[in-house]
């Protein structure tokens, strides 16, 4: 048997020509576990209406952004994974669920380097079904088809492992450390709140009412919101935070439908009315910079709160490929690589 690794990030168009960002939002957006509804409905959705409006306009955003090494997220997946792979002794492969590289190349990769034991692993802090999910599935789907030889060991969630929050807290106190704030606010990234309801195992915990999230239950091991708060709560114990001085907000919601709340633009903008004129903020459900992260929060959440009358608006960098990040992902590997087989 030979071990293997394949980190998954989300993935971003190929390029910012509307045509690119158009064929990887349609591949995204298709996604049964992102808009979740009948195939029929999903299509008049998003071919109907989705891909006629946004791709210009998400296109302008990604332009804003784009380094000349290509998309932010890719760039930044891409050195994590060349400093984990030069510190680790696998090969460590990387895919996107959506665009490039995609997971089949990945699993190629792997397959042609004689790996048969691969560690999947999601690079996602917290689950959810449009994220952690939907890579599992289809690795699994892909894995019959094309690699039955493979087998496959996952990461879990590492939304409250000590040396995730570790490392978040510590990259939140580098970048704070001579910054004069009022608010540290979590801003994560949101999920239609029917995400949540059915990832309930339980089908009976998730009430979404501010008080289910806080008692203990089976239904957390697959509850977005609850790994969010849990994230925060661990981050804020470990920098001594004092209670009202952080909180936590979603960002990034589509369509009519509910999403988490509350909305992260809607907070800033309460925060600004409210006189507080220094406002940091993290967004701990993104490993990497990413659009989500350098355009919405990083430049029009910086103009919401200026608009409003704030004036100190400071952004803390995903973890990205930093040294501590780096080591930690790298130990959880090769702990995993020499651990001996599980005796029948
Ligand atoms: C961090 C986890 C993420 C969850 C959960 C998530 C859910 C989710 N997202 C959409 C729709 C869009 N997301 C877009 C970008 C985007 N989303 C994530 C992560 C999560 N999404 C990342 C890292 C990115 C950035 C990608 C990049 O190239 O930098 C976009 C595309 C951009 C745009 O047009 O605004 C859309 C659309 C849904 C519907 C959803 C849950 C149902
Ligand atoms: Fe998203
Ligand atoms: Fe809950």
């Amino acid at each position: 048997m030979s071990k293997g690794v394949l980190m998954v990030n989300l993935g971003s168009p190929d390029s910012t020509d509307p045509k690119d960002v158009k064929k990887y939002l349609g591949e995204f957006l298709m996604d049964e576990r992102v808009i979740d509804v009948p195939y029929w409905a999903r299509t008049l959705l998003v071919k109907g209406i989705i891909l006629n409006t946004r791709p210009k306009k998400s296109a302008e955003a990604y332009q804003k952004i784009w380094w000349d090494e290509g998309s932010p997220l890719i760039v930044l997946s891409k050195r994590l994974q060349s400093k984990i792979d030069h510190n680790t002794s696998v090969p460590i492969s990387l895919a996107m669920r959506y665009g490039t590289p995609s997971i089949k190349q990945g699993l190629h990769e792997l397959h042609d380097q004689g790996v048969d034991e691969v560690l999947l692993f999601p690079l996602y802090p917290q689950f959810a079904m449009a994220t952690t999910e939907t890579i599992l599935v289809l690795a699994e789907e892909l894995r019959k088809e094309h690699f039955p030889e493979m087998s496959f060991t996952t990461v879990p969630p590492f939304y409250n492992h000590q040396d995730y929050i570790r490392t978040l807290g510590n990259s939140i106190a580098e970048t704070l450390k001579d910054v004069e704030y009022e608010h540290l606010l979590f801003s994560y990234h949101g999920v239609p709140e029917r995400h949540i309801r059915k990832s309930d195992i339980t089908n009976s915990h998730c009430k979404i009412d501010g008080s289910c999230c806080q008692s203990d239950s089976t239904a957390h091991q697959f509850c977005y919101r609850h790994q969010c708060f849990e994230t925060t709560r661990l981050v804020a114990e470990y920098l001594g935070l004092k209670p009202n001085t952080y909180s936590v907000s979603f960002q990034s919601r589509l369509g009519f439908d509910p999403w988490l709340k509350p909305y992260t633009d809607r907070t800033i903008e309460r925060f600004g009315k409210q006189g507080m004129k220094k406002l940091a903020i993290v967004t701990p459900a993104f490993v990497s910079d990413c659009l989500e992260t350098l355009e919405e929060i990083a430049m029009e959440g910086e103009e919401i709160f200026h608009e409003v009358g704030g004036k100190n608006f400071t952004v803390v960098p995903c973890l990205n490929d930093r040294e501590e990040w780096v080591k930690v992902l790298s130990r959880w590997i090769d702990e995993w690589a020499h651990q001996k087989p599980v005796e029948a």
